[in-house]
């Protein structure tokens, strides 16, 4: 329990103070339930003393006994509202920084972690187990400390009255923190098993979700629902298997205090008919059996959560560790912005894209990738940006090796529009914006022109304002290609990777594409995984992989007057299948 009390201190960031407070006010709140029982015992005791002498108890001891309740109760009131929402809002506040820390990391650790799995790792911490941490954290901990707290207070207060009884109690309590450390032991166990089959459920479901247009293409309903069926199935084995591995523990837990209850009971008559103790006394030990172990026993469950907590913590934490890229990036503004690969070679795990490649592409040029399919254009560009890291030589941005930057302050100076545009579910305007967040109107509705899409915009029935669906769906492929372009556009970084959408679209549309793109291209250095004959003509340099090299490079006129599969290409297009040009 102290373990998970301080991890959660170490959790909470700039809100631990609020959740130290939290932690007193549930101790003075405790100390106020415990101010009815000496109520009770100030009554109890005025009412014998006053019928031994054949007196009515009178009407100062009964208001004074009432004014002990009131303390008691208002105290309980007003510091047990707020220890709850200092409890609650810390847990909220600490949660949602959390969550921004990891967004904020994410953008700066390299693509190769985010394989499928991890997706389903990174989403379920972001949302379910964080949202554990979020809702249970402040009850479970206040729970356990009101739970300890209380029952220590009743004992000491009853140890006073009589050592042996106080022994009992304390004797109690020390064996049930005993069984509840075999039940966080026996925690240890499950716990992680139970997160993984969340992640894994998290995973299935998003897979079953991002392809769902393929599984009702192909028709694949059962074959697909499988996944998810099975990953269903597993976390409710996790769970069930979580609930049976603490039954028994905690019923040996309720046990103890059931037990020690009976005897406290059994101990106050005991000294009463051997004329030991007080009718007073033994009525306040009978009060007090009933009441002293009634926190505790329901801290009991949430102790078997507190391990769950625990990992989930942990896990929280593990992503917190990722070693980011760019930890010793320094906030780089270059002079040019000239482009050089010096001899890189590059891997995705064991298969080896480029070995020892070599360019430059000098700033304000336009460069474009030819090749095969699979012969790592797209990779060029995840070089450049700095998405994956090289693993021999240097990719330098005007003069710079791109590890020398800051991932910020590299991704300032570049612009990508990717083929599979992404729109975020939100309005146009934002969408736009994303390229430059604190654009004016005028800026967004400038690039909108210029990216040829202001006109249809205009037309939806709520303008910039229209919200759009995730991932965009609710606009066309060229429509989404203009909104990307209008937003590379804003954000007017002096590098353009361009990878040209191979979908063929209407002339209409294709004719507006153009424009946009000479747009955005003007005055540029330019990066393009060129996908048509006359964009690739007009490149000041053409670069052709094959087999993980530069077969070839220069311009279109030179290359087709070499012999190379360059030349080769063009001159038997038709049987080109698979290039990208
Ligand atoms: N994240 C990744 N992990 C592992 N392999 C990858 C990854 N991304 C790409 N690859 C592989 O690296 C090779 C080069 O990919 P890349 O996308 O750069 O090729 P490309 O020339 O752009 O292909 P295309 O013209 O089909 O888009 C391909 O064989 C691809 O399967």
């Amino acid at each position: 329990m102290v373990r998970t009390i301080k991890g959660l201190l170490e959790f909470s960031g700039r809100n631990k103070s609020s959740l130290i407070q939290s932690f007193v006010y549930r101790v003075i709140l405790t100390i106020c339930e415990v101010i009815p029982i000496l109520a009770i015992v100030y009554s109890l005791n005025s009412m014998i003393l006053a019928k031994e002498n054949g007196n009515q108890i009178t009407i100062k001891t009964l208001i004074g006994a009432f004014l002990i309740l009131l303390v008691g109760v208002i105290g309980k009131i007003i510091f047990g509202s707020i220890a709850n929402s200092k409890a609650q809002v810390a847990c909220f506040k600490m949660c949602a920084d959390k969550r921004i820390e990891i967004g904020d990391r994410l953008k700066r650790i390299p693509m190769g972690y985010f394989s499928s799995n991890r997706l389903g790792e990174i989403a379920s911490a972001v949302t379910t187990t964080i949202g554990d941490i979020e809702t249970q954290a402040g009850h479970i901990l206040n729970n356990l400390v009101v739970g300890v707290v209380h029952a220590v207070v009743i004992a000491i207060v009853i140890s006073f009255f009589d050592w042996r009884i106080g022994l009992i109690s304390i004797g109690a309590i020390l064996t049930g923190l005993f069984v509840n450390s075999l039940l966080q032991k026996k925690s240890i166990a499950v716990s992680p098993k139970r997160q993984e089959a969340q992640s894994g459920l998290v995973a299935a479901v998003l897979e079953y979700i991002q392809g769902i247009a393929v599984v009702k293409a192909f028709n694949l309903g059962e074959k697909s629902n499988r996944a998810v069926d099975d990953a269903i199935e597993e976390s409710r084995r996790c769970n069930i298997g979580l609930e049976k591995a603490f039954i028994k523990l905690i019923a040996l837990y309720l046990f103890v205090f059931k037990v020690a209850s009976g005897a406290m009971l059994m101990m106050a008559c005991y000294l009463f008919s051997g004329g030991e103790f007080s009718l007073s006394n033994t009525l306040m030990i009978i009060v007090s059996s009933f009441v002293i172990f009634s926190q505790i026993e329901a801290a009991g469950n949430s102790s078997s959560l507190l391990r769950m907590m625990d990992s989930s913590m942990d896990k929280v934490n593990t992503l917190e560790q990722i070693p980011l890229m760019d930890e010793n990036g320094m906030d780089i503004k270059p002079d040019n912005y000239d482009i050089e690969f010096k001899n890189v070679s590059f891997s995705y795990d064991s298969r080896k894209i480029f070995d020892n490649i070599s360019l430059s592409i000098p700033q304000n040029t336009t460069a474009a990738f030819v090749g095969p399919s699979g012969e790592g254009k797209s990779t060029i560009c995840n070089l450049i940006a700095r998405f994956w890291d090289v693993n021999e030589g240097e990719v330098r941005l005007g003069g710079y090796n791109v590890k020398e930057y800051t991932c910020e302050s590299l991704l300032n100076n570049i612009s990508m529009v990717f083929q599979n545009v992404y729109l975020f579910q939100d309005t146009i305007l934002n969408n736009i914006k994303f390229g430059r967040p604190k654009a004016t109107m005028e800026e967004v509705v400038a690039a909108a022109k210029k990216a040829c899409c202001h006109e249809f915009i205009s037309n939806l029935p709520d303008g910039y304002s229209t919200m759009i669906g995730e991932g965009g769906c609710s606009l066309s492929g060229g429509e989404k290609q203009r909104i990307s372009i209008a937003r590379a556009i804003l954000k007017d970084a002096p590098i353009i990777i361009l990878d040209e959408a191979t979908s063929s679209v209407d002339p209409e549309n294709e004719k507006q594409l153009r424009l946009a793109i000479e747009e955005l291209t003007r005055y540029k250095t330019v990066i393009m995984i060129a996908h048509r004959l006359s964009t690739v003509k007009d490149a000041d340099h053409i670069f052709v992989l094959s087999g993980g090299h530069i077969v070839q490079q220069g311009k279109h006129e030179k290359l087709m007057n070499e012999e190379g599969i360059y030349s080769e290409f063009i001159q038997a297009r038709r049987k080109a299948v698979g290039w990208s040009l």
